[in-house]
């Protein structure tokens, strides 16, 4: 049977409500967080390279700001929708609140296929997205970062664009920027290296040897790429890769840096496919590998109550958002897979981005191994915290990042005086 759902947006709500359930918590803090405090609709105009005016359709959610500014990234994708900016929004706060970081949540995006524009399209628009964003992005208001489909050269447009309206240099409202205008060192890596070390902590706590156990990887993007960089560094075989093109298979451990350098090639378009170091099968095969971890690096709803029943794995490491359905989940639990939830895999990127955004602001930069250094510290915490509380509590990896997120938000919102 189909699954009832799969709006993000009523995952993310399902998943406050478990967890203020099982903190007991109460209704106010549960309809304080059940939808985002606003959502900002724009319609983009641009004018395309044949002088056609074509509009782009965009938005800016505002989850929560009781922490701190509102912090995330902004996609481009075709199947961008409103109920999933609000959603992915709404990851950002609790993920910010696991990482331990000064921030609520903030995402954007606009419902566009990159890939059919040219560069100065996508420049174009850009700049005009933050000129309609601008009253409600800002340094010490909502600051935004890549995500799908953008990367840290649009992120310098956008902040060129910002500083321009601003009529001072604001550089910290965006992160994710080029090293040569405020970038942070070891942030284009964060995401894939902080999904690696929470392989490596998952390993750990199930007493797997990491030297030699095999993973799968779907998507090989910014995320993927680097979970299966720093993975295959720190010993395990990653035996399948996978994005739009197709899987890879090689099960005496693909080439990863080869592989790296392979997509980077302009005339594989950022593609796997073609590869010569790896067998090539349809992309989804990827679900159908004996691996000891999956780590889910695409999009949304990878893991739904029909893949789950191909998966073959020991563990699985999120490292897009909201790869796995609330079904999906249920079967994950029985079978006794460890998952260890988004919010906290993934985090590595915000909490790089927040390092960005403090050396913007006090205007000293710190070296990469300095900031791999506090990432690793930031986040080896963090799991550890959050592993200790899912065996107190005797609930899934995902709630207790859940209940951890929820009650930091709530102690912030008490404080103010916004709940009871
Ligand atoms: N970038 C960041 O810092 C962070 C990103 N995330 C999340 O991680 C995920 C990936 O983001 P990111 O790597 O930045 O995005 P990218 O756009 O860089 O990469 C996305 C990757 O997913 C692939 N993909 C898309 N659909 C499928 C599919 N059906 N099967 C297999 N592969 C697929 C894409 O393939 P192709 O290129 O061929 O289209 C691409 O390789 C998203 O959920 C994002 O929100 C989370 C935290 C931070
Ligand atoms: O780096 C950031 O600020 C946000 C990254 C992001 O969008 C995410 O973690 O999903």
């Amino acid at each position: 049977m189909a699954e009832k759902t799969l709006n993000p947006f009523e995952i993310v709500q399902s998943q406050i409500k478990e967890a203020c359930d099982a903190l007991g918590e109460t209704q106010e803090v549960y309809e304080m967080l059940k939808q985002p405090k606003s959502c900002m609709e724009v319609a983009i105009p641009v004018r395309m390279d044949n002088g056609e005016l074509k509009i782009f359709e965009g938005f800016r959610s505002l989850h929560s700001d009781a922490v701190g500014p509102g912090k995330g990234g902004i996609r481009y994708h075709q199947n961008v929708s409103r109920d999933e900016v609000k959603a992915l929004s709404a990851w950002m706060t609790f993920k910010c609140s696991v990482a331990g970081i000064p921030y609520g949540g903030g995402k954007g995006g606009i419902i566009v296929d990159p890939r059919e524009m040219s560069k100065g399209e996508i420049e174009r628009m850009s700049r005009k997205f933050v000129e309609l964003i601008y009253p409600v992005i800002g340094e010490k208001v909502d600051i935004p970062a890549p995500d799908v489909n953008t990367t840290p050269e649009i992120m310098g447009w956008m902040v060129d664009e910002f500083c321009k309206l601003e009529g001072e240099q604001r550089i910290g409202v965006f992160t994710g920027k080029p090293l040569a205008i405020g970038g942070s060192l070891a942030r284009f890596e964060a995401t894939g290296y902080g999904v690696a070390l929470m392989m490596k902590e998952a390993f750990r706590v199930k007493n797997i040897d990491m030297k030699g156990a095999t993973v799968s990887v779907q998507g090989f993007g910014n995320v993927g790429r680097f979970a299966a960089l720093y993975a295959q560094e720190m010993g395990a075989k990653v035996i399948a890769v996978s994005d739009v093109s197709c899987a890879l298979v090689n099960e005496d451990g693909i080439d990863i840096a080869a592989l790296y350098e392979y997509v980077n090639i302009p005339e594989n378009k950022n593609m796997i496919k073609g590869f010569e170091g790896a067998r090539e099968y349809d992309r989804d095969s990827i679900y159908d590998m004996k691996v000891d971890l999956f780590a889910p690096c695409a999009l949304e709803n990878s893991i739904t109550s029909e893949t789950v029943k191909r998966l073959d794995a020991k563990i699985v490491v999120e490292g897009a958002n909201g790869p796995t359905t609330p079904e999906a989940d249920k079967v994950l639990q029985e079978r006794e897979i460890l998952l260890v939830p988004d919010i906290l895999s993934n985090g590595g990127g915000v909490m790089v981005s927040y390092f960005e955004w403090v050396q913007n602001l006090q205007g000293y930069y710190w070296s990469f191994e300095e900031v791999q250094e506090k990432q690793e510290v930031k986040m080896v915490n963090a799991f550890n915290d959050i592993y200790k509380l899912m065996e107190e509590r005797n609930v899934t990896m995902r709630v207790a990042a859940f209940m951890m997120a929820i009650k930091r938000v709530a102690d912030a919102m008490r404080c103010k005086g916004w709940v009871k």
